[in-house]
């Protein structure tokens, strides 16, 4: 670098030598000694000289090059390219690696062949100094090896050797006649070159041989074509780099050892390479014509109400919106870019969202949950139903039965019984609602007592009984003053009838049946509509089989009994043998000290009929029948039947409430709208109150004898009752309900019934005598809780009248040496009552004992079946306190109850709620083992209590 000196107001620039011997091409050291010999010496390379100084040393160099011979070198060779004097002395241009392309090339090529990028920079090789190049080759063998290892490893760069030579053509050209003033320039290459021939392909030969083209006098206009850009300079590493300018052709004849001084020849350049380009394969066009679409797509073919067809519909959609958006164009790309952006950013924030929304799915899975602990629930009850209304899994449910080993599969119907208790294992206290049962409600608007203020009087309903031709109906028509009994066929009554009368401004119906059976009959059914009952014994044949089982219907209906002592009119009648016999049946006449009123009539002359009314009417006022005409009403059918002129007519009494024309009116299976009401005259009416017995048209079939009638809330729910009694195929629900028939049933009522229990029985015999031997065995049964109720005896088989009795009274019938009538048997199957044969009497009395001792409720004792010992306990805020416990001797079971015991006192018993193992629920623990037990309805257990588990024994008793 050239630093400048101020002398006598003129700048003078001072020379380094380190700077001068780069640009001379030589080393510093030689130069200062040669700076020595100039006459100028110098300290080191870091010492200046002036110019003139230079010029001395640059002469002297020259002078002593001169006399070396034929190596001396043109003063021009070495002149700088621009003019030291001028104060300014150029560096020494370092050769970039890799020259970019010429601008002046045919054609630009897509992708240039390395080797042409490689090009030397043609006015840097220009400016480079032959002699330089001569000397460093000459004096620094190393230098040119290691620039040659440079070479032959960077095959690029050793390619430049074919490129180089268009620009040392194109200079030889120019240049031809100085090139060949100075052939020896060539010589020490060639020896070089011979010397190291692993070094022939490399930059320093040609270089060497192309002096001319370092000296052209104008380089500059030409180097443009090579010129490295400035930026390549920049990255080009500070190395100098040997200008190819031989072509391979060159250094084949360059190979040979030159001879002597032979005047070269001119330098062969190689022909430029032609440039090939690269074969690029064309890209396949893309095709314009559209895909072929299928002609029928998904969208067709699935239902357009299906999720899959929404699915569908939002994809074309978004697909649409998209192609839309990405049509050509600068503006359409980019609302293509920002369109994807947007749809990017949507899917990021649904993908967000559906993760969040799963976090939170998740979290209250996890989380903490409040179980149930009540619920409610309606039948059916399913394995289903019940988990959704507790709560809990259906794989809870099935797994308790499981243990229990029966298997329920999640739609099984469960019992209530099951249900509850299952309900109860898992923490909930079930409640079962049951739907509106429209049965029950009819049944109790048959029970319910209305307020006493809606109360008012009506009239009496007397049945009449008794044995056949015996009077009934001549007596009943005697009272109306009407003459039916003479309209019947063979004088035998063949329908129940009713009919009202009225003595003394007041109304008395009575109830006229073909026979006791037909009365039981309606009993049986639980029409008993009856008030007071009238039982007709004509004196002349006094007590008969059919009269003792009126006796017995009378008096199991629990209804005052009124004795007609009829056709007394007759002569030569015994009224003193009939109240024997009636004395015989457990009723004593009033004149004879007893409770039954026996009023002699006769209904053919009317005598003591006033006297039987007034009886009835003063009965009645002991009783006081009342009913509330103002409700929807209710009765009984007493018979039914088609009539050719007005359909289907039905024999209704009312008991409660006024019957009105149009009506809705339920009446066993069979509903229908009051059409019209007609009363015992016949005569049409408009309503119908408490106790009057009228006939109504508008049913829609005819209704079985003895059933109830109800007026509905409207026709449909009528109908819907009515269908589904006849579905069910049953009359009536309500004669038959909860009522029990066989003698289990019946055993198992009273077990769980209060006070004194009765069995109430039947007993038919071949004979008087088996009559009274098995009443005097049964009456030997004497206990303080249960006791035996013979409501019927007699002699022959079991009738109709029997099954009636039976069922209306809940008794089993002893038949003994005698058998059922087919019609009573076919009655007792459809009634479900019992009939049992005997033919021994110890056989009877034997199951009359176990009977009642069944009947005794069972004597409960106390077995303990474990103990277990609390270690510690275990607060859990879902199900309270769990005792974790040692089982010290014993077993106890899931089943069990047990006391707690604290410091020897036991504070209670409770039952358990779980059992479980580890995490398992079991059965039982025996002893020795721990386990984990949840007492129901405690939590104070402690450490250190004794559970004391036991079990309750039932054990029966006997009447001894
Ligand atoms: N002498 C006399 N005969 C009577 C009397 N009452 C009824 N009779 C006659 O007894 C027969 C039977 O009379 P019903 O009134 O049909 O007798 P019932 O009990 O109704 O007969 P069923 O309808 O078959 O149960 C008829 O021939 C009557 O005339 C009476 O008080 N005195």
């Amino acid at each position: 670098m050239p630093i400048s000196r101020r002398v006598q107001g003129v700048v003078v620039l001072k020379i380094r030598i380190f700077a001068l011997a780069r640009e001379l091409g030589l080393d510093s050291k030689v130069l200062l000694g040669l700076c020595d010999e100039a006459g100028v010496p110098l300290r080191n390379a870091l010492a200046t000289i002036t110019p003139e100084e230079k010029d001395q040393i640059v002469a002297f160099i020259k002078n002593r090059d001169s006399k070396d011979g034929p190596k001396e070198k043109t003063p021009e060779s070495l002149t700088p390219t621009r003019d030291l004097n001028a104060g300014k002395v150029r560096d020494i241009q370092v050769l970039p690696p890799k020259v970019s392309r010429s601008v002046e090339e045919p054609e630009p090529q897509p992708e240039p062949e390395p080797a042409a990028a490689e090009t030397p920079d043609a006015a840097d090789v220009a400016e480079l100094p032959e002699v330089v190049a001569a000397e460093t080759e000459a004096t620094k063998p190393s230098e040119a090896e290691e620039v040659a290892a440079e070479a032959v490893a960077s095959p690029a760069e050793a390619e430049t050797v074919e490129a180089a030579p268009v620009a040392e053509e194109e200079s030889a050209d120019t240049d031809a006649p100085e090139e060949e003033e100075t052939p020896e320039a060539a010589a020490p290459v060639a020896e070089a070159e011979a010397a190291q021939p692993e070094q022939a392909e490399s930059e320093s030969a040609p270089e060497a041989s192309s002096p001319a083209a370092k000296r052209a006098p104008e380089p500059a206009p030409k180097a443009p074509q090579k010129a490295a850009s400035p930026l390549q300079r920049m990255k080009s590493p500070a190395r100098r780099e040997m200008k190819p300018i031989a072509s391979v052709k060159d250094r084949e004849q360059a190979a040979e050892p030159p001879r002597g001084k032979e005047k070269p020849s001119r330098p062969l350049v190689a022909a430029p390479p032609t440039y090939q380009a690269p074969v690029v394969k064309a890209k396949p066009k893309k095709s314009t014509e559209k895909a072929m679409k299928p002609d029928i797509s998904l969208e067709n073919i699935v239902d357009r109400s299906s999720p899959l067809a929404d699915q569908l519909r939002q994809l074309k959609k978004v697909r649409a919106e998209h192609e839309g958006d990405t049509r050509p164009g600068q503006a359409g790309g980019k609302r293509q870019g920002a369109r994807k952006g947007s749809l990017l950013k949507e899917l990021r924030e649904s993908r967000e969202k559906a993760r969040s929304e799963k976090r939170i799915r998740r979290k209250k899975r996890t989380s903490h949950v409040d179980l149930k602990t009540s619920a409610q629930i309606e039948f059916p009850i399913t394995v289903r139903n019940l988990s959704e209304a507790i709560g809990r899994p259906a794989k809870s449910i099935m797994g308790y039965f499981f243990q229990d080993g029966k298997m329920v599969t999640i739609n099984d119907e469960l019992g209530e019984e099951d249900a509850l208790e299952v309900a109860m294992e898992l923490g909930v206290d079930l409640e079962i609602k049951r739907g509106r049962d429209i049965e029950a409600e009819l049944l109790a608007s048959l029970d319910h007592d209305d307020d006493e203020d809606t109360m008012e009087w009506r009239p009496p309903i007397i049945t009449i009984l008794g044995h056949v031709d015996h009077g009934k109906t001549t007596l009943v028509d005697r009272l109306r003053s009407a003459n039916v009994a003479a309209g019947e066929a063979g004088g035998i009554t063949q329908h129940i009838a009713a009919y009202q009368i009225e003595h003394d401004e007041q109304a008395l119906t009575f109830v006229d049946t073909p026979g006791h059976a037909a009365f039981g009959e309606m009993r049986a059914r639980g029409a008993n509509v009856t008030d007071i009952i009238v039982l007709v014994i004509a004196a002349d044949d006094g007590v008969m089989p059919q009269t003792e089982e009126c006796i017995s219907h009378a008096k199991n209906a629990g209804v005052p009994i009124i004795v007609a002592l009829n056709k007394m009119d007759l002569p030569e009648v015994d009224d003193q043998k009939t109240l024997q016999q009636l004395a015989q049946h457990d009723m004593l006449p009033s004149e004879w000290g007893g409770e039954y009123e026996v009023i002699r009539t006769s209904g053919e002359t009317g005598l003591g009929l006033d006297e039987l009314v007034e009886t009835i009417q003063l009965t009645a006022e002991l009783h006081e029948y009342r009913a509330n005409p103002d409700r929807r009403a209710v009765g009984a059918c007493l018979e039914a039947f088609r009539d050719e002129g007005r359909g289907v007519i039905a024999w209704l009494i009312v008991q409660k409430g006024t019957l009105k024309v149009g009506d809705d009116v339920l009446c066993g299976t069979t509903y229908g709208r009051i059409r019209a009401i007609y009363d015992d005259q016949d005569n049409e009416i408009s309503e119908a109150g408490p106790s009057r017995p009228v006939k109504v048209a508008g049913l829609n079939e005819v209704p079985t004898a003895g059933v109830h009638f109800f007026v509905m809330e409207d026709i449909e729910e009528a109908r819907q009752v009515a269908e589904t009694r006849l579905h069910e195929g049953r009359a009536e629900v309500l004669s038959t309900r909860g009522k029990p028939r066989t003698l289990e049933d019946i055993l198992s009522a009273a077990r769980e019934g209060e006070g004194m229990q009765t069995l109430p029985l039947i007993v038919k015999a071949d004979s008087p005598g088996s009559l009274e031997a098995i009443r005097g065995e049964l009456g030997k049964f004497e206990h303080p809780e249960v006791q035996v109720a013979i409501i019927h005896q007699g002699v022959g088989g079991v009738n109709e009248s029997d099954v009636y009795l039976a069922s209306a009274a809940d008794a089993i019938i002893i038949a003994f040496h005698v058998v059922a009538e087919d019609r009573a048997e076919q009655l007792a199957e459809k009634e479900g009552v019992e009939i049992r044969r005997y033919n021994i009497i110890y056989e009877v009395t034997e199951q009359i004992r176990l009977s009642l001792e069944g009947m005794l409720r069972p004597e409960k004792k106390e077995v303990t079946t474990g103990r277990a010992i609390v270690l510690q306990t275990f607060s859990v805020s879902r199900f309270g306190t769990i005792a974790g416990c040692r089982v010290i001797n014993g077993t106890i079971s899931r089943d069990n109850r047990v006391h707690v015991v604290r410091d020897n006192a036991v504070l209670n018993d409770y039952r358990l709620s779980s059992l479980k193992r580890e995490k398992d629920d079991v059965k039982e623990v025996r002893e020795g083992m721990e386990c984990g037990i949840r007492l129901d309805g405690f939590n104070d257990v402690k450490e250190g209590d004794l559970l004391e588990a036991f079990r309750i024994d039932e054990i029966q008793r006997t009447l001894s």
